[in-house]
């Protein structure tokens, strides 16, 4: 598989992807024509903030599987353009959180004390010592916006050199805060308390341009600093703060249009200091966020759960051998159910009973449901299954229960349209042997693999040797046939595994006869 490599990330990382067998292609000044055919072949796409992966690029990768993000922020990622394009959407939230705290409180330092200020001045031969009069953080207030990670990082590392804590943040508790040596208020209030206030929200609608001249009004005598996203902060409005002395001073490593601009206001005023989004850069974290997001390419490409997925259900890569079985099950279930049903599906129920109710089943249930849209979709899967079925306004509902009558584990899936509806049951014989076991009521034992004929027909002698015939005739080779009837001479229901497939005109000879009252004929896995 060829995995492109849009920004640079540690080689560790690429070390990682080459070993398992991968091509590694590495990108890093790729722009329009060269980017789009760059991709075409792609399985996956490793970037960090440098690469805007828009619709038009991820339509340009038909075999994409996954973007990575080497890094935590994916507002350069269109997410709901790549989950409509059944792609996974992963970044690697932990390994460049402290990189980012500890940037964050050096250009706290940085802006209190005017240290670059100071050195630019000294490296040009001015001794400016009376110039700089700068804050002692010790006992000074910090204000917080945005108390995940990176926020609480921060705190932990300012608290230790006697900062008072606030924090503004909708999405906590105040436990949470409050364990941390916080407290934790309004937005206004952050901003009235704070002498040095540092943003660590990611780049969202909700967050664009959270502060602008009113909050910096509040903010007052005091320093801003971001190293969270451009855009969450007016960078006019901060450069004008500053410059008119509202503000004491600003540090900012991340920008709304990056590379910055050179005619950027925020260039032109002393006082505002900068770094071209260095919050990243150190040596462990580039290690750490490459190597994370190696395995998670890896796990992808190999079908396995991923595990920050940001668009697809993720769980823990202990469990998942026990839930892996139950994936082909579970959509081959959804796939014949779909097909045996008259009409338009309007509910999916999956459930689960027994063993694999004490799962994380999310996976699973995405899988009913990639089965359920398998014949009508171009490309679904458990990535963008979830997302169709609200689109179509299908109610999608699961439930467990721990016992599963004569089975240690069972997954029914059922669809509904009206007040008809169909489910079909799958199970692992002898925790390995995949059997559907139920087709709309009737118990049943068949392979869910390969060519599937069901016939519904009358229960009368003669019947099974007649469609036998007629599969013989045509040269459809019989692997494995299960009948099943509710009454003795009353509706019964065959289950063909079959060698080849079954055409339309094979089925139309067979419904021909009174006897038969439908066939239904469906491709499961393995076959083209
Ligand atoms: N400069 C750099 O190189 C780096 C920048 N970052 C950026 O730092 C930021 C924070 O990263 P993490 O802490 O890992 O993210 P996180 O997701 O752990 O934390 C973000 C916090 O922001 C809060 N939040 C969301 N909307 C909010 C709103 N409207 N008002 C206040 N709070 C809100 C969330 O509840 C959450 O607690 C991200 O934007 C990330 O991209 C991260 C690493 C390096
Ligand atoms: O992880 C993040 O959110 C960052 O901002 C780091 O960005 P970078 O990988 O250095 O382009």
């Amino acid at each position: 598989m060829k995995v492109l490599v849009t920004d640079p990330i540690a080689e560790p990382g690429l070390t990682r992807l080459r070993e398992a067998g991968h091509t590694v292609e590495t990108a890093y000044d790729a722009e329009g024509d060269a980017l789009l055919e760059a991709i075409a072949d792609a399985s996956a796409l490793v970037v960090r903030s440098g690469t805007e992966v828009t619709a038009e690029l991820l339509d340009a990768a038909p075999d994409l599987a996954i973007v990575g993000r080497a890094g935590i922020g994916v507002d350069n990622i269109d997410i709901d353009a790549a989950t409509e394009r059944g792609v996974i959407v992963a970044n690697a939230p932990e390994g460049n959180v402290r990189a980012a705290a500890e940037h964050t409180v050096a250009m706290t330092f940085a802006a209190a004390r005017s240290i670059p200020q100071a050195h630019a001045r000294l490296k040009a031969g001015e001794w400016a010592k009376g110039d700089y009069l700068g804050t002692e953080l010790d006992g000074a207030t910090l204000g917080i916006v945005g108390f995940g990670r990176v926020g609480q990082e921060v705190a932990k590392k300012l608290d230790s050199l006697g900062m008072e804590l606030v924090a503004y943040d909708p999405y906590i508790s105040e436990e949470r805060a409050a364990n941390l040596g916080a407290e934790l208020v309004e937005l206004d209030d952050c901003l009235v308390r704070a002498d040095v206030l540092t943003m660590h929200t990611p780049l969202t609608p909700e967050t664009e341009d959270l502060i602008g001249e009113e909050e910096l009004n509040r903010l007052g005598d005091g320093y801003l600093v971001n190293c969270a996203r451009g855009g969450v902060v007016d960078e006019r409005a901060l450069a004008a703060a500053v410059d008119d002395g509202t503000l004491a001073g600003a540090a900012i490593d991340v920008f709304t249009d990056e590379p910055l601009d050179e005619d950027s206001p925020l260039l032109r005023v002393d006082d505002v200091i900068v770094t071209p989004h260095l919050g990243a850069s150190t040596h462990a974290a580039q290690k750490n966020v490459a190597t994370d997001i190696a395995d998670q390419v890896l796990s992808a490409i190999r079908g396995e759960p991923v595990m920050n997925a940001l668009n697809a259900p993720s769980m823990d890569a202990s469990a998942f051998p026990r839930v892996e079985p139950y994936l082909d099950i579970a959509s081959t279930a959804g796939k014949i159910a779909t097909q045996l049903l008259d009409g338009r599906v309007e509910g999916v129920e999956v459930t689960y009973a027994g063993d694999i109710a004490g799962e994380e089943v999310d996976l699973v249930t995405a899988s009913a449901l990639q089965g359920v849209f398998e014949p009508l979709e171009w490309q679904v899967n458990a990535v963008n299954a979830p997302r169709i079925a609200e689109e179509r306004g299908i109610d999608v509902t699961e439930s467990k229960t721990h016992t599963a009558a004569d089975f240690q584990s069972l997954v029914t899936v059922t669809v509904q349209n009206g007040g008809t509806e169909i489910g079909v049951c799958g199970t692992l014989f002898a925790g390995e042997d995949p059997r559907i076991v139920r087709i709309d009521g009737f118990r049943v034992d068949a392979i869910p693999s390969g060519h599937m004929l069901v016939a519904r027909n009358e229960d009368t002698p003669g019947l099974i040797g007649f469609i036998g015939t007629v599969l013989g005739d045509a040269d459809v080779n019989i692997a494995g046939m299960f009948n099943a009837r509710e009454t003795i001479g009353g509706e019964a229901l065959s289950v063909y595994n079959l060698d080849e497939p079954v055409t339309d005109e094979l089925r139309d000879r067979l419904e021909a006869d009174e006897r038969v009252i439908d066939t239904t004929y469906i491709a499961l896995n393995g076959t083209e």
